[in-house]
C-alpha cells in the first residue's frame, strides 16, 4: 500500500490528510508552520471544522496519521505527495504560486525513490506543466517523478463529508501510471459510485477554477435579480424558489444576500480573469468582472443601508451597530475576505461603534480587525444598538428571541443581509425589519402599521 504525504496542512491539507488516513493509508502531514504541526500532531485542529477533530484524533492515536515540519521525512517515506499549500491572491489579482514553487524546490532534490506529485491546490492553468519541467530539472538522476492534478472541491464547514464522499473526482494525468495510482488511492469512493473524470493536466486545473467561477456567477446572478426585485417591488426569495424548481437551474447557490466571500471564490475569480488575460483570452471571461462588481455592490448596499438607519436614528454621533456574524459563512471560523467583517470594518471607519458576535470566528476576526469590539453573546452585542445587522447566517441566529432583544437595543431595526431570518417573528415583536430585494409578509406588516 502506498504511503502518502500531504504538504501544507491548512484548511484543505489537514482535512485531506485525515481523510486519506480514514481511507486506510499511512499519512505524513508536512507544514512549515511548527505551531500548526505541533497542534495537529497532538490531535488538535487549529481551526473550526465540524467532525474533523474526531477524525484526526482517531488516526493520530493509531499512528496512521503523523505530522512533521521535515520535508526530508516526507520525501523519504512517501510514494505519493499531495501538494495542498496556499495559492493566495497577489497584488495583481493573479494567484501567488510562491508556496507551490517553494514546495517543489525543497521536495524534488530530496527524492530518492520514484514518486507521484499530485497537486490539490487551486492553480492557474499551465502550472502543472511548468512544475513538471521544474521537477525534471531538480531530481536526482535515475529517479522517475510524475506530476498529476487532482483538484479539490470541498466546502468549508462540510469538509469531512466532502472529502470522504466527493461528488466527483477529477484526475489530471500526463500518463496511465498516475491514473492507476490515483484510482488505488480513491478506490473506496470509486467503489461507492463516485464518478471519475480522467483528463489532461490543463483541463483538470481549469475544471477547478471554472467550478468556482460558475458558483460565484450563480450567486451574483441571483444578487443582480435581488437588485432588480428591489427596483420593481418584487421578491427575490420567491423568485429564487421558483427558479430552483427547474432542475436545469437547480436550487443551490441561489441564496441572495450579502454575496460571496472566503479564501477561495473571490480569489479564484480574480485569478481566472488574470490568467485569461495572460493567455490573450481576457474577453472570454470579461463577464466575470460584472460578477465581481455585483458581489461588491452587496457589501456597499448593506453599509449604505446601515448608515441610513444610523443617520435617521437617535444615535448618529456615536451610533451603535450590532453585527451578528464575522465568518465568511456559517460552520466555519474562516474570516478571509469575509463580507460580514468587511461591512463591520467599514461601519467602524465611518464612525460607528461596532460590536461583533460570532459563535466561533471571534478570535480570528479580532486578529484581523482588532479595532472592533467583540461580544461573548448576541445579547451583549445588541446592547443599546441603533441597528442590528445579520451578516452570517449561523443557525443560532434563527432562534434568537426578538422580544427579548427588543428590550436590549436602543432602536429596534434589523437588517437581515442574509435573507434567512423569519421576518414575521421580528415584525410581530415590533422590529423594523429590512431585507433588501424582498417583500415582507403582508399580514404582519399590516399588524405593525396598525400597532
Ligand atoms: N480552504 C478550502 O476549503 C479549499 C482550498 N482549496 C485550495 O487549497 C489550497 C490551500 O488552501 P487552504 O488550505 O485554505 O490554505 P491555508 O492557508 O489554510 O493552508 C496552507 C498551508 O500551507 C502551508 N505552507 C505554506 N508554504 C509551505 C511550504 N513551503 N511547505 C509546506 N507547507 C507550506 C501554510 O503554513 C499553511 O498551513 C489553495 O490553493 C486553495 O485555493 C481548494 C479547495 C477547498
Ligand atoms: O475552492 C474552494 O475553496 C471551495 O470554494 C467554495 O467553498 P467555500 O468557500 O467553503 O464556501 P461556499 O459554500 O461555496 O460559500 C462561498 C461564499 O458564497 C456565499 N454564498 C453561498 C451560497 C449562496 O447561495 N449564496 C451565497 O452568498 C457564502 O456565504 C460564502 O461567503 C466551493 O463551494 C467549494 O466547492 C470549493 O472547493
Amino acid at each position: 500500500m502506498v504511503t502518502i504525504s500531504v504538504i501544507g496542512t491548512g484548511y484543505l491539507g489537514a482535512t485531506h490528510a485525515a481523510g486519506m488516513a480514514e481511507l486506510g493509508f499511512d499519512v505524513i502531514g508536512v507544514d512549515t508552520d511548527p505551531v500548526k504541526i505541533r497542534a495537529l500532531a497532538g490531535g488538535e485542529v487549529p481551526f473550526h471544522e465540524p467532525g474533523l477533530p474526531e477524525l484526526l484524533r482517531r488516526h493520530v492515536q493509531t499512528g496512521r496519521l503523523r505530522f512533521t515540519t521535515s520535508m526530508a521525512q516526507a520525501a523519504a517515506e512517501a510514494d505519493l505527495h499531495f501538494v495542498c499549500v496556499g495559492t493566495p491572491q497577489s497584488l495583481t489579482g493573479a494567484a501567488d504560486l510562491s508556496a507551490v514553487h517553494a514546495v517543489i524546490a525543497e521536495l524534488a532534490p530530496l527524492l530518492r525513490r520514484n514518486a507521484l506529485v499530485v497537486g490539490k491546490s487551486t492553480v492557474p492553468v499551465g502550472t502543472a506543466e511548468q512544475l513538471t519541467r521544474r521537477i525534471a530539472s531538480l531530481i536526482q538522476p535515475g529517479i522517475a517523478v510524475e506530476v498529476a492534478w487532482n483538484p479539490e472541491f470541498l466546502r468549508e464547514g462540510h469538509a469531512v463529508h466532502d472529502t470522504l464522499h466527493p461528488n466527483r473526482l477529477v484526475f489530471g494525468c500526463a500518463g496511465p501510471s498516475a491514473e492507476w495510482l490515483l484510482r488505488e488511492v480513491y478506490a473506496r469512493p470509486i467503489a461507492d459510485g463516485v464518478p471519475v473524470v480522467v483528463t489532461d493536466l490543463a483541463t483538470a486545473e481549469l475544471v477547478k477554477v471554472s467550478a468556482n467561477a460558475f458558483l460565484a456567477t450563480k450567486i451574483s446572478f441571483i444578487n443582480a435579480m435581488a437588485e432588480l426585485c428591489e427596483a420593481a417591488g418584487a421578491d427575490v426569495l420567491t423568485l429564487a424558489r421558483a427558479l430552483g424548481h427547474d432542475e436545469r437551474i437547480g436550487a443551490q447557490f441561489l441564496g441572495a444576500g450579502l454575496g460571496y466571500g472566503g479564501g477561495c471564490l473571490p480569489k479564484d475569480v480574480r485569478a481566472l480573469i488574470a490568467r485569461a488575460d495572460e493567455l490573450g483570452s481576457g474577453e472570454s471571461v470579461a463577464f466575470l468582472r460584472g460578477v465581481e462588481e455585483i458581489n461588491q455592490r452587496r457589501r456597499d448596499r448593506i453599509v449604505a443601508e446601515a448608515l441610513e438607519v444610523l443617520r435617521g436614528g437617535p444615535g448618529w454621533r456615536a451610533g451603535r451597530v450590532a453585527v451578528l456574524g464575522a465568518a465568511f459563512k456559517p460552520h466555519s471560523d474562516d474570516v478571509r475576505d469575509s463580507p460580514a467583517l468587511e461591512v463591520a470594518q467599514r461601519l467602524h471607519r465611518a464612525g460607528a461603534l461596532v460590536t461583533v458576535y460570532d459563535p466561533v470566528a471571534a478570535v480570528r476576526a479580532r486578529s484581523v480587525a482588532p479595532q472592533l469590539r467583540y461580544a461573548a453573546n448576541p445579547h451583549v452585542a445588541c446592547r443599546k444598538a441603533d441597528v442590528v445587522l445579520h451578516l452570517t447566517e449561523w443557525p443560532e441566529f434563527g432562534s434568537l428571541d426578538p422580544v427579548r432583544l427588543r428590550a436590549i437595543v436602543r432602536n429596534p431595526v434589523l437588517i437581515d443581509a442574509r435573507n434567512t431570518l423569519d421576518a414575521a417573528r421580528w415584525l410581530a415583536a415590533g422590529w423594523e425589519f429590512r431585507r433588501p430585494g424582498t417583500v415582507l409578509p403582508l399580514v404582519t406588516q399590516d399588524r405593525v402599521a396598525a400597532g
